[in-house]
């Protein structure tokens, strides 16, 4: 398989090498010429993926035409910001029918489509070919080689199928999924959930609290992705609470670390700089509180999170805010008919 990995960050230069290992012909789109060549030279990614050795055969490129030029399946894995940008620039150069993966978590800024959605504006036939890659996966595991499940969530089965295959290796294991917006969805909320609990870690408070985000996080996530046509168990898998709790326990988590700078009172630009990569979950609240609001649903997490974020609230009295809110039930009623997708 000719495979063409468009973005050379963390994530982009891990599935590449992933890639490659597993026999794939894989060329690796950069815009920064200095980084193509240490990948094309020291076979290193110094920036993004410090201390990893990436494969011999991988060839980075600034060429987007060069990196699409034949590919079967192309890899979006670039920030969401970033990503109509992208689309739009490799829409002339991706001719056939390859495959459109992406890897990405979180909404258009513009649109706040999902990434799909956003790929099918400008490739409108290509609903069989388009697919996520979600799950529990932090690049700097990935690379080394540690253990890691992952989803490929297509609307055809083929093509889940199709990059289950091209990904899966003894390490990597990889399930397929029909709820794409599930799928997506769980990957882009959770980093919202990731900024509270590194909060609530900066303010040195303990795991109850953490245990409480995460669960409470885990309902609004569910909440917003049903009303956005998701299915529920989705939320019960790799893409929902898997990443979920990858996320905000992993030291390698930037929302988490962003979120504990601010907790331990640095400011938003300050603790983005240090953090120095991309922190989805700052657009993704933003986004997520306009879709709650759109649709009429509770996200107090999400909504408290956007106070510290943009209204500079103080993250310790956005806590006390959240804990003297009035008393509610626990268990809300889904419908039935939603709680799963399927391919035919
Ligand atoms: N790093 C990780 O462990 C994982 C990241 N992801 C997701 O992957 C996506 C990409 O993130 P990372 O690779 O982690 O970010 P990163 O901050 O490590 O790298 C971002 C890369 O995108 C490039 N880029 C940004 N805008 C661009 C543009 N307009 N044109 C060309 N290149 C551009 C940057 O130059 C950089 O190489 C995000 O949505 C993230 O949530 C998903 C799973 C794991
Ligand atoms: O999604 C991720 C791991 O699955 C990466 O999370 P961060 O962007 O917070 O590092």
């Amino acid at each position: 398989m000719n495979v063409a990995v468009l973005g050379a960050g963390s994530w982009g230069t891990a599935l590449a090498a992933t890639l490659v290992k597993n026999a794939c012909r894989v060329t690796i789109w950069a815009r920064d010429p200095h980084l193509a060549e240490q990948m094309n030279v020291q076979h290193e990614n110094p920036r993004y993926l410090a201390g990893a050795q990436l494969p011999t055969e991988l060839s980075a490129t600034t060429e987007l035409e060069h990196a699409l030029s034949g590919a079967d399946v192309v890899i979006f894995a670039v920030p969401s910001a970033s990503m109509r940008d992208v689309v739009e620039r490799s829409q002339a150069h991706i001719v056939g029918h390859p495959i459109l993966c992406h890897a990405v978590k979180g909404f258009d800024p513009k649109s706040y489509s999902t990434m799909t959605d956003l790929i099918l504006e400008y490739h409108a036939d290509a609903a069989k070919r388009v697919c996520v890659i979600a799950g529990p996966s932090h690049a700097e595991e990935v690379v080394t080689g540690l253990p890691t499940t992952i989803v490929a969530a297509a609307y055809s089965r083929l093509t889940a199928e199709t990059v289950q295959d091209l990904f899966m290796n003894r390490v990597l294991r990889v399930y397929t999924n029909p709820d794409v917006k599930g799928a997506e969805l769980g990957g882009a909320l959770k980093n919202i959930i990731a900024l509270g609990v590194g909060i609530a870690d900066g303010l040195g408070f303990g795991d109850n609290a953490k245990a409480a985000l995460m669960t409470r996080g885990l309902t609004e996530i569910a909440r917003l992705g049903l009303k956005l046509g998701a299915s529920v168990l989705t939320f019960a898998g790799l893409s929902g609470v898997g990443d979920l709790i990858v996320t905000c326990t992993s030291r390698h988590s930037r929302n988490y670390q962003t979120g504990k700078l601010l907790g331990q009172g640095k400011s938003l630009d300050e603790a983005l700089k240090v953090v120095g990569m991309a922190v989805e979950g700052v657009n993704t609240t933003r986004i997520a509180v306009a879709l709650a609001d759109t649709h009429a649903i509770e996200m107090p997490i999400a909504q408290a999170l956007y106070a510290v974020l943009f209204d500079g609230k103080p993250p310790r009295t956005a806590v006390e805010d959240l804990m003297t809110r009035a008393r509610i039930h626990e268990i809300e009623e889904v419908a039935s008919e939603q709680i799963s997708a399927s391919w035919d």
